[in-house]
């Protein structure tokens, strides 16, 4: 299989959702697939807000990063980069639409609704058994540099 674009991009990073270099973090890994990312997270026990269904924060986390490297990607390819813009989360809303199972794989699908210069919009569901549990939309925002997180992934 293909590298994922954390892997690829920015194998050094410790952010707690897709850093391949946090020990505790989920590690998420994104592929580009049709017009957009897809996403696939088996949660651990310690992941779950009651037996058997995953936690609503960890559910947030898997979107945030997830639709960021949505956005970042798309950036990269919009505007011929090098590699994925430096983008941060402005703004996201999570609709917990039913419990999601945790001890099973899960996919995240992601894609760009809506962009303007180094503003983009993402939308994103969570599929559990061919059932969407959850939705996500978002703003990120590729940042200038002179902003903390400038260079730093
Ligand atoms: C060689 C190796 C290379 C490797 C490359 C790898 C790249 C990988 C890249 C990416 C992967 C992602 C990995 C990390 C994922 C982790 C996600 C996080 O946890 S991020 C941390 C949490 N988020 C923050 O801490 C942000 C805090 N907020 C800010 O810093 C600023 O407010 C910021 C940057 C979001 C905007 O500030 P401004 O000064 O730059 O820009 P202004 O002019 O205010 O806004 C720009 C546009 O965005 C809209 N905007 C700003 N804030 C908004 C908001 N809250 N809601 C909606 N829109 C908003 C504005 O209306 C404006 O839009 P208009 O250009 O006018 O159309």
């Amino acid at each position: 299989m293909e590298q994922a674009l954390q892997d690829k991009f920015a194998p050094e990073t410790r952010c707690f959702g897709c850093g391949p270099s946090n020990p505790k973090g989920l590690h998420i890994k994104s592929f580009p697939e049709g017009d957009g990312l897809v996403c696939r997270f088996t949660p651990e026990e310690h992941h779950e807000g009651f037996p058997g269904f995953l936690n609503g924060g960890i559910i947030g986390t898997l979107f945030d990063c997830h639709m960021n490297w949505t956005a970042a990607y798309f950036l990269m390819k919009r505007d011929n980069l090098p590699s994925p813009a430096p983008t941060v989360t402005a703004e996201f809303s999570v609709q917990l639409l039913k419990p999601t199972p945790s001890r099973q794989e899960l996919l995240i699908r992601a894609r760009v609704v809506e962009a303007q210069g180094r503003r983009v919009k993402v939308e994103g569901e969570l599929v559990a058994s061919g059932e969407v549990t959850a939705r996500a939309s978002g703003t990120f925002v590729a940042v200038k540099q002179g902003h903390p997180a400038w260079g730093r992934w």
